[in-house]
């Protein structure tokens, strides 16, 4: 489900949450799917716990009716432990949430038939106080399991309906013994289930106030990344901005110092783009740096860093680039911008829209600077717009690489 449907979806259910113990049917396969893990162990180390406190009632078996405790062992060891804890297992291992409860309680009818048996089977005179202890097991079901409210009520109202079924039969146990433990058992089942109630209530509730808050924050999340990323794009060309350049160029200055890289840089200017725009127009001269700044996006590597610096001038950062491979991503940057054959009337009915490059490559140090990579490349395009336009000028630095690259080579390169 999408967060937004589904963020509705918890709204609704907060809007209507004061006594309903099922959701939607999508929140409620969230609610399982997100809860289900835990819920499982939470049960099986419930029903352990249980387990040996039944197994521990031996005790009082043997005190309060010897003649039945070989009975009792064979029930409590032999039935109830082996079924509960075949139930656990199964629980344990994942199994569907209607399963999970059916099964669970399951358990809880299953432990009143065994009690009730052991019960019924001995005639010895204080036999019958085990009565009372029955309620423990809806206690069982009700509180210690949690089971899901529909279920907790089932197998209470099953589990009372077979203690009637045993005790109101069974003749040693004065009547008014009889009344008051049925009382108690009946008592004992509503209260566990009025808290078994609220419990549920107060879980699902506090799970639908997590939940919005965890899709509202991941909304918070994307905002914000949406936020960082604007703040350091360029609106009309989507290419970095000068922010962004400022900070990736002392990043990659230092990679360079460290890895002995050489770094490349591109400075960019479109040829009398103010004719260009006094001719068409503002608007115009917008969509003619939008086609431009495809085109160098398009004709760099992913690892080269695109930028509009402000107005029509772009810079291209390249890492780990000799001067070779950068003065031929130049020439692909000037050639596909000149392929573009966007008229420029406002120079001549014959122009179209060109760019001059100024390109610096150096093998960062210490002791330079990024200021001189940036300024050197400045100069270049300087040169390369002195001597005529739609042309490179590579910058004669030392340090750089390939010293020796030779300005009229570039010429011939960029013609
Ligand atoms: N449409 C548009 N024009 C812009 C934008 N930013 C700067 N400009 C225009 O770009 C033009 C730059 O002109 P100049 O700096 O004189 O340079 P040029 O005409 O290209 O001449 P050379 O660089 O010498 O070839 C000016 O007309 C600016 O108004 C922008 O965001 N959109």
């Amino acid at each position: 489900m999408v967060n937004d449907a589904l963020l509705k979806a918890v709204e609704d259910e907060l809007d209507g949450a004061h006594c309903r113990l099922r959701f939607a049917d999508d929140v409620e396969a969230r609610f399982e799917a997100d809860t289900q893990r835990q819920r499982s162990r939470n049960m099986v180390l419930a029903g352990v716990i249980s387990a040996i406190i039944y197994c521990l009632f031996l005790i009082n078996d043997y005190s309060f009716r010897p003649e039945a405790f070989a009975t009792a062992v064979q029930l409590r060891m032999g039935v109830m432990l082996p079924f509960g804890l075949s139930v656990l297992w199964w629980v344990y291992r994942g199994v569907s949430p209607v399963l999970r409860e059916t099964l669970m309680a399951s358990t809880v009818v299953v432990a009143t038939v065994v009690s009730c048996l052991i019960f019924a089977k001995s005639v010895a005179p204080y036999s019958y106080l085990d009565v009372f202890s029955f309620g423990l097991i809806l206690l069982v079901g009700n509180i210690v399991y949690s089971l899901r409210f529909s279920y907790a009520c089932a197998s209470s109202a099953a589990s009372i309906v077979i203690i009637l079924a045993f005790v109101l039969p069974y003749e040693p146990m004065p009547v008014e013994a009889k009344r008051l433990a049925i009382f108690t058992i009946i008592a004992m089942g509503i209260f566990s289930l009025v808290a078994n109630y609220r419990f549920e209530l107060s879980e699902r509730t506090s799970y639908l106030h997590v939940l919005k808050e965890k899709i509202r924050a991941g909304y918070y999340l994307k905002d914000n990344q949406k936020l960082s990323q604007l703040s350091i794009t360029d609106p009309l060309t989507n290419l970095a901005n000068r922010r962004q350049f400022d900070a990736v160029l002392p990043v990659r200055w230092k990679e360079a110092i460290d890895k002995g890289m050489c770094m490349g840089l591109m400075v960019i200017d479109i040829d009398y783009f103010k004719a260009y725009n006094d001719f068409y127009g503002h608007p115009q001269g917008d969509i003619c740096l939008q086609q431009v700044a495809k085109a160098m996006h398009d004709n760099s590597r992913d690892a080269d860093l695109v930028v509009r610096l402000g107005g029509e001038e772009f810079v291209v950062l390249m890492v780990n680039a000799s001067s070779e491979a950068t003065n031929v991503a130049a020439e692909r940057i000037r050639a596909s911008i000149a392929a573009l054959r966007i008229p420029n009337f406002g120079v001549s009915h014959q122009a179209y829209i060109t760019v001059s490059v100024g390109v610096a490559v150096l093998s960062p140090t210490d002791e330079l600077t990024p200021t001189d990579l940036l300024s050197a490349a400045d100069r270049a395009l300087y040169e390369a717009k002195r001597q005529g336009r739609n042309a490179i000028r590579m910058a004669n630095l030392a340090g750089s690489p390939s010293d020796g690259d030779a300005a009229g080579d570039l010429d011939r390169l960029s013609r």
